[in-house]
């Protein structure tokens, strides 16, 4: 048997391994030799070849893939990637198809994680002896049957449904996410850790009878698929994208779960497990650990109090967010604390599903409560030093500042962030004297920290603030007052992203 006749088994079975080379655009072999495979494996009485030096090899590689991947089955899938690494020939083919070996790995690499597992039946005896790479268990094998049919209809449809749709809906986000931590954060750790999530994903649903939920599929009439809320229409930032698509990934996991105790404890296991890893990997990548100079990404600042009658402060958050808000401060100079820790657990939820900075204005010891990225501290409010003390060194720390001597104060007490004003009048804190945008002409020359413009900006005057350097402000008013906080928002932002 030649590395050829594997390829023509592969696409005489039809298999999966195939539909991904044809998928990526390898041509099929030629009928002839299909139609002579086929003919082999259909009639016993026609002689199987035997399997050759580079067969042997290319057994050992697919039984060690699907150890790699943790199955204990060998697909067509893992064949197919063990041809195009070893059979040269059949390499050659997939380079002059201009097939890039890395695109090519990546999709069946995907595609042995998610699970989509065929397999096949080549007469391939792999209970002989191992060379080193082969996996010693004898149980592993290639063969034709299904997996676990025994079991398909002892379950509710319903449940394989919804088993069906958040399985993918798991894997979507976990894709999702990992694009994020490789393409936008560049985190090699992290991209790892997501691979890993994925693989343990695809393990746990080999648990599952895939033909169960193949029979149950009915997406035509899933009313789930048209109903789509403005919120996951909008989102602000890949951050953003990225931890909608985490907390996507997180909720199907505990669905998955709950559902997957009807079916079998093992799964409902080993769901639990991968459940708490999203959650290690969450804080690893949407909200570093390590926050301090996190602002400097930041544009606009959204300082909110803890509740306003009449005002849904979350729904105002929200909107602002999806309007290009990128940091929120919790500011309220009349609520007691129950109320702050309040406001301070609803904000920090929501900042962090949304990718955001939570800072707690004058507060350090309600900062660390919430667990903010930080404290704002005007000149009469605790020292930066002290502040330190309280929030730890990997928060963030911004004051207010009045004047240039103030702002490179602020620097060497090591802020994080400036905040800059009052530049216009105020409806929301009342001044005596503005510092207008002559102030922030001369910022601009000397800090190097992140600087946030301050006091009665909107629309209508921002443009005088970017005009002056500023390609950052902290708004309340002109954001929570409006009747449309995401227009509010997005006007405030389109003039700040003319600048930088
Ligand atoms: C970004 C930003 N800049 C300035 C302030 C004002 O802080 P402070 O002077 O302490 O006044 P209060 O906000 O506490 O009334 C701020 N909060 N944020
Ligand atoms: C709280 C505060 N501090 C300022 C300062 O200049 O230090 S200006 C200000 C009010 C900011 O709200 P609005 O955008 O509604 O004017
Ligand atoms: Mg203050």
């Amino acid at each position: 048997m030649e590395p050829s006749d594997l390829l023509a088994a592969l696409f005489s079975d039809e298999s999966a391994g195939a539909a991904l080379l044809g998928e990526i655009g390898f041509p099929p072999p030629s009928t002839q030799t299909v139609t002579t495979v086929e003919a082999r494996t259909a009639a016993d009485t026609l002689p199987i070849p035997e399997p050759s030096e580079t067969t042997d090899r290319i057994r050992d590689r697919a039984i060690a893939l699907a150890r790699r991947f943790g199955g204990r089955e060998v697909s067509s899938e893992h064949l197919a990637v063990a041809l195009l690494e070893i059979e040269s020939p059949i390499r050659d083919t997939a380079n002059s198809a201009r097939l890039d070996p890395d695109t090519v790995r990546d999709r069946l690499d995907e595609s042995i994680a998610m699970g989509e597992v065929v397999e096949v039946d080549f007469q391939l005896d792999v209970d002989g002896p191992h060379s080193p790479e082969s996996p010693t268990d004898d149980s592993i094998s290639l063969r034709r049957e299904s997996r676990r049919t025994e079991s398909v209809d002892l379950f509710d449809p319903a449940v394989a449904r919804i088993i069906d749709a958040t399985a993918n809906r798991c894997r979507e986000g976990l894709r999702v996410v990992e694009d994020f931590a490789r393409f936008v954060r560049d985190d090699p750790s992290a991209t790892q850790s997501l691979k890993s999530l994925r693989h343990g994903f695809a393990e746990a649903m080999n648990l599952i009878p895939t033909e169960w939920l193949l029979s149950s599929r009915n997406t035509g009439g899933d009313v789930g698929t048209s109903i789509t809320t403005e919120a996951e229409r909008s989102r602000s930032s890949p951050e953003h994208v990225a931890a909608a698509s985490l907390k996507r990934v997180q909720e199907s996991l505990r669905s998955l779960e709950e559902y997957g105790k009807l079916i079998d404890p093992r799964f409902a296991e080993s769901i639990e497990r991968l459940r708490y890893r999203a959650y290690e990997t969450e804080q690893q990548l949407i909200v570093p650990t390590t926050p301090g100079g996190e602002l400097s990404a930041a544009h606009l600042m959204l300082l909110l109090p803890a509740m306003l009658p009449g005002r849904d402060l979350t729904q105002v958050a929200m909107q602002a967010i999806a309007g290009g808000v990128d940091v929120i401060q919790l500011r309220d100079k009349n609520a007691n604390d129950h109320v702050l820790l309040e406001a301070g657990r609803i904000f920090r939820e929501l900042t962090r599903n949304h990718g955001i900075r939570l800072i707690m204005n004058d507060r350090p010891d309600v900062a660390v409560a919430i667990e903010a990225d930080g404290v704002h501290l005007g000149q009469d409010d605790l020292p930066i030093k002290t502040a330190r003390r309280i929030i730890g060194p990997d928060r963030i720390v911004g004051t207010s500042t009045h004047s240039i001597e103030q702002i490179q104060q602020a620097v060497r007490d090591g802020a994080d962030y400036v905040g800059v004003g009052p530049t216009f009048a105020s409806t929301t804190k009342h001044f005596a004297e503005f510092t207008g945008v002559e102030l922030l002409r001369a910022a601009g020359e000397v800090a190097s920290i992140p600087m946030f413009a301050i006091g009665g900006i909107d629309a209508g005057n921002v443009s005088e603030v970017a005009a002056a350097g500023f390609g950052r402000v902290a708004v309340s008013g002109a954001i929570l007052n409006a009747d449309d906080p995401r227009q509010a928002a997005m006007n405030i932002r389109a003039a700040l992203d003319m600048i930088e």
